[in-house]
């Protein structure tokens, strides 16, 4: 069972129990029961599974309820809580200072994914402007070397190992001491693995800590570990100071709930999972957002995230959205930023009622952009400005130096007008508006807001998902600012009408 599975069944025992006539003793039971199976055959251990069955217990005392009271609602708080608690152990996630070497040790069994994970992890913080550095102090497997020099060179990051030197920790302290004497911010040390747990493991990997005294140990754990997760955890744990959790094959068909356990084990919270074997399949992990995306309620603080990360401030854009404009050149900035987010797929799957899909377009969602992109690139400024019309013999030019068939020149320009039709709206201004003079959407914006929404989305996101949606545009007052409101109105734009490219109904 993979763990959209796992969602799926919590989310239709929560159903079940919603659409039952008498909420009693029985029915809770029931879901319980349900709940408990789902995550036992996913690989939770045990134990947390009584122990959280018992904590809902707790709190759900139903002879004490008052009259009157929405229980069904309140038991799918406590589901919800009690299930974002077995994967967050209430310990803040150790966070880098910028300005100053961090150094970080990786640790973990032989395949868990830590060689992959580290150069990952170095980039991630390189694209958000962190100089990094990678050490390869792994000098017990043959070709951990390669591996981690060819992965650091293809992510343009500086790289030190040795392939003659075969004391990990003379390596680890000579890498760690050139890349701070050179200013890096973000250090990172892969130390080796063993097939399995013993003791010469977790000697070296002590040495290694004493000589380089990391800021943050992370435990790189394989997701499909299963029920050894915990005893596995546990003995890292006990034998360096381990701090932060990555959990990688996510993206596999492993059961993962094993691993997702294993912060009981550590006390220690997951930072990060790894999503895929390429460098950027690196997802930053936050336990609300995972339970709630688990159950298909979307990840709304994650969309936001990847959006705040890559998009920069475009007063322009935003003035431009304000004053009810929107031309090609708009919406070719928009397209570039929505690649800039990654796969679409991964973005549309943290909108609420998406995010238990299997998999929506894959690569192809980009691929169409790209594409459009390519043809907006032979328009002129004219056109692109909206000051001169497109006319058909002008349509088979572009599509000639594009290199595209007319047809998608055709399609492009559809596009351009749903898109033009969304942006033109009063509603949209209205919300820019306010949100300019740092004012939170009201009422009537969050009404005129819901109108936009393309019945297709709002069928499929239900009406629990649009209020999530529409909180996490009441959350956004004060804090990203007009900024974050422009960029969040640009990503609806793009599931205007027919959805995003490539990925619409029809
Ligand atoms: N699908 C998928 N594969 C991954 C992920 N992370 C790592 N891998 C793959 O897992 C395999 C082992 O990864 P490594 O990074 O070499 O493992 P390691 O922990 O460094 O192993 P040692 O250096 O031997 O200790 C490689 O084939 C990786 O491509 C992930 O998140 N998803």
């Amino acid at each position: 069972m993979v763990l959209s599975e796992l969602g799926n069944k919590i989310s239709s025992a929560l159903a079940v129990m919603n659409n039952t006539t008498i909420v009693n003793e029985e029915t809770i039971n029931q879901l319980l029961k349900e709940i408990g199976n789902a995550l036992s055959l996913a690989d939770v251990q045990m134990s947390l599974i009584i122990q959280m069955r018992k904590n809902i217990m707790a709190k759900i005392k139903l002879d004490q309820l008052a009259a009157g009271l929405n229980k069904r609602k309140l038991i799918k708080r406590v589901v919800y809580e009690e299930l974002i608690k077995l994967v967050d152990p209430g310990v803040p996630a150790w966070k880098p200072t910028k300005g100053k070497p961090n150094v970080i040790m990786f640790v973990g069994l032989q395949g868990a994914g830590k060689t992959t994970s580290v150069t990952k992890l170095a980039y991630f913080y390189k694209r958000k402007g962190w100089s990094t550095a990678l050490i390869c102090a792994d000098t017990f497997r043959a070709g951990a070397f390669i591996q981690l020099q060819q992965n650091a060179t293809k992510a343009k990051i500086p790289f030190y190992g040795s392939e003659d030197e075969k004391d990990p920790v003379a390596v680890a302290k000579k890498g760690v001491d050139i890349f701070k004497k050179e200013g890096a911010e973000i250090i990172i040390v892969d130390t080796s693995g063993r097939h399995k747990q013993d003791a010469e493991l977790f000697a070296e990997m002590k040495q290694v800590e004493q000589a380089v005294k990391p800021d943050n140990v992370i435990f790189v754990m394989d997701s499909s570990i299963g029920q050894a997760a915990y005893d596995q955890a546990t003995a890292f744990k006990s034998s360096v100071g381990v701090g932060s959790v990555i959990i990688t094959k996510m993206d596999g068909h492993s059961k993962g709930g094993g691993a997702l356990s294993a912060v009981a084990a550590t006390k220690c919270p997951i930072i990060f999972i790894g999503t895929g074997e390429h460098i950027p399949d690196l997802d930053l992990f936050n336990a609300e957002g995972f339970i709630s995306k688990l159950l298909g309620m979307g990840d709304m603080p994650a969309m936001m995230q990847m959006i705040k990360d890559v998009v920069p401030e475009d007063p322009k854009a935003i003035d431009d959205i304000v004053n009810g404009k929107f031309t090609l050149r708009n919406m070719k900035q928009h397209f570039q930023q929505i690649l800039k987010l990654g796969p679409i797929d991964k973005f549309v799957q943290n909108l609420p009622g998406l995010s238990n899909l299997p998999q929506l377009s894959g690569n192809e969602g980009n691929l169409k952009l790209k594409a459009y992109i390519n043809i907006m690139d032979s328009l002129s400024d004219k056109e692109l400005d909206g000051k001169k019309p497109i006319t058909r013999p002008r349509m088979l030019v572009i599509a000639q130096g594009s290199g595209r068939h007319p047809r998608e020149v055709i399609e492009l320009l559809e596009q351009f007008k749903m898109f033009e039709k969304t942006f033109k709206q009063k509603g949209i201004q209205n919300i820019a508006n306010n949100m300019a003079k740092g004012g939170a959407p009201n009422a009537r914006n969050m009404q005129q807001l819901q109108n936009m929404v393309p019945p297709q989305l709002m069928k499929q996101m239900g009406s629990g998902g649009f209020q999530s949606l529409l909180s996490s545009f009441k959350n956004m007052k004060g804090g990203g600012g007009m900024g974050d409101i422009s960029k969040m109105m640009e990503s609806m734009g793009g599931l205007g009408g027919k959805g995003f490219p490539g990925m619409g109904p029809d």
